[in-house]
C-alpha cells in the first residue's frame, strides 16, 4: 500500500483524501490543518490522524475534542508521499521539509511550474511521471484544456488553439471571496496562465487564452477554438469523446445547458460532494465549421477535476503502474467514475 499523507485538508486535501482512501493500492496515514474548525471535525469522522503546522497550537484543537497525532513534520515522516494542497504560495515554503526527508511530493496548480519541474495531466504525459521525486499537478481549467487538447491532437493535429475561460469567484465555500456584482479581467493581460500552463504539459501546443472572473461559485466554463491541422467531422469528434473515460458528453437531450443544472446534475447522481471529475463538454455546441476549425464549450468543475489526476499522479511516482490507461482506469472505478453521456 502507497502511503498517502495530505497536507493541508482544504476543498482539494479533502477531495483528494477521499479519493485516496479508497484506492486498492494506497491509505491515507494523515491530513494536516492551521486550525480547528468543520473540515477538521469531519477529518476526526472519516478516522483520518489529524496533523497540525505549528504544535504550539495543539491546545485548541484538543480544547475542540480534536486529536492531534502530532506535527506536520512527523506526518511527513510516516508517508511514502506527500499531497501539498495547502493554499497556492504556501506549498513552496514546505519543500525543503520533504527534501529533508527524502519524500516524495505533488504540489497543485497555485505552485509554479519551477518548483516541481514537472507538470502533470493523466492523459497527457503519465510516464514521464513514473518514479518521480516531484510533481504539480496543472490547475483545474489547465487539466480541462489538456484532456481535450491532448485527444484532438493526437487525432486531428492541432495547429492552434484559442480558449477563453469564464472562472467562477470562489469556491462555494469561500465566503470572502468575489467579486459581487462585477466580470473582472482576471488577468486584464494576455495570455493568462493556462495557456503557458498547458505548454508545460504539452510543449508543443500553439495556444493563446485569456480568463475573467464572474460572481458565481459552482464551475468555471470554457469556450474552445481549436484550428485543426486535418479535417474532422462533428460525428467523429463526439465519438471520440465519447470514448475518453475523463471527458463527460452534455447531450441535448438532458436539457442541461448552465453550470447550475449540471451541478443538480452531479448531485442527484449521488457523486460524492456532486463533483463532476470529468470535463462537461455541450455536445450542442461543438461545431466544425469549413472542415478544421473546431469550436465548443465545456464546463470544469474547479473543485474535482484535479483529484483523480492527483490519484494517477500519486501511482505513477511511486512506480508500480506503468500506464495511464492502467491508472486511470483504477482510479475511476474505485472512485465510482463513469463520465456522463
Ligand atoms: N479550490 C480550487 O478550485 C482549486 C485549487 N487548486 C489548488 O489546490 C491547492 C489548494 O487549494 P484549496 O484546496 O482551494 O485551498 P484551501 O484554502 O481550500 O485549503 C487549504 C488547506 O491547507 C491548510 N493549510 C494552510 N496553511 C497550511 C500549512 N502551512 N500547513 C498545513 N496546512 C495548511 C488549510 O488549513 P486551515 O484552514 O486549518 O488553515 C486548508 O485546510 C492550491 O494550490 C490551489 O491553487 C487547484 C485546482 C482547483
Ligand atoms: O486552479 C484554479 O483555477 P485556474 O485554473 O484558473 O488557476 C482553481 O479554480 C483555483 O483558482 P483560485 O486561485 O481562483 O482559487
Amino acid at each position: 500500500m502507497i502511503k498517502v499523507a495530505v497536507n493541508g485538508y482544504g476543498t482539494i486535501g479533502k477531495r483528494v483524501a477521499d479519493a485516496v482512501s479508497c484506492q486498492p493500492d494506497m491509505e491515507i496515514i494523515g491530513v494536516s490543518k492551521t486550525k480547528p474548525g468543520a473540515e477538521a471535525y469531519v477529518a476526526k469522522e472519516r478516522g483520518y490522524p489529524l496533523y497540525i503546522a505549528d504544535i504550539g497550537k495543539k491546545d485548541a484543537f484538543i480544547k475542540a475534542g480534536l486529536e492531534v497525532a502530532g506535527s506536520v513534520e512527523e506526518m511527513i515522516q510516516k508517508a511514502d508521499i506527500v499531497v501539498d494542497a495547502t493554499p497556492g504560495g504556501v506549498g513552496e515554503g514546505n519543500k525543503a521539509l520533504y527534501e529533508k526527508y527524502q519524500k516524495k511530493a505533488i504540489w497543485e496548480g497555485g505552485e509554479e511550474h519551477e518548483l516541481a519541474g514537472f507538470s502533470f495531466n493523466s492523459s497527457c504525459n503519465y510516464d514521464q511521471a513514473i518514479g518521480r521525486q516531484f510533481a504539480r499537478v496543472v490547475s483545474c481549467n489547465t487539466t480541462g484544456l489538456c484532456r481535450i487538447i491532448k485527444l484532438i491532437d493526437s487525432v486531428f493535429g492541432v495547429k492552434k488553439v484559442r480558449a477563453t475561460m469564464v472562472r467562477r469567484g470562489g469556491d462555494p465555500g469561500d465566503i470572502k471571496r468575489g467579486p459581487i456584482d462585477a466580470i473582472v479581467l482576471n488577468p486584464v493581460t494576455i495570455p493568462s496562465h493556462h495557456g503557458p500552463d498547458v505548454q508545460s504539459v504539452l510543449p508543443h501546443i500553439s495556444i493563446v487564452t485569456s480568463a475573467m472572473i464572474v460572481p458565481t461559485t459552482l464551475m468555471h466554463m470554457h469556450f474552445i477554438n481549436m484550428e485543426l491541422k486535418n479535417p474532422a467531422t462533428k460525428e467523429q469528434v463526439i465519438e471520440l469523446i465519447k470514448a475518453h473515460s475523463r471527458l463527460g458528453l452534455i447531450e441535448k437531450s438532458t436539457g442541461i445547458t448552465s453550470t447550475a443544472e449540471l451541478k443538480e446534475f452531479t448531485s442527484d447522481l449521488l457523486r460524492p460532494r456532486g463533483d463532476l471529475w470529468e470535463n462537461g463538454i455541450f455536445a450542442d455546441s461543438l461545431s466544425v465549421l469549413d472542415g478544421t476549425d473546431l469550436y465548443l464549450f465545456q464546463a470544469i468543475h474547479q473543485e474535482a477535476d484535479v483529484v483523480v489526476e492527483t490519484v494517477d499522479c500519486i501511482r505513477a511516482m511511486a512506480g508500480d503502474v506503468k500506464t495511464a490507461m492502467e491508472s486511470i482506469s483504477i482510479t475511476n472505478k474505485a472512485v465510482g467514475l463513469t463520465a456522463i453521456r
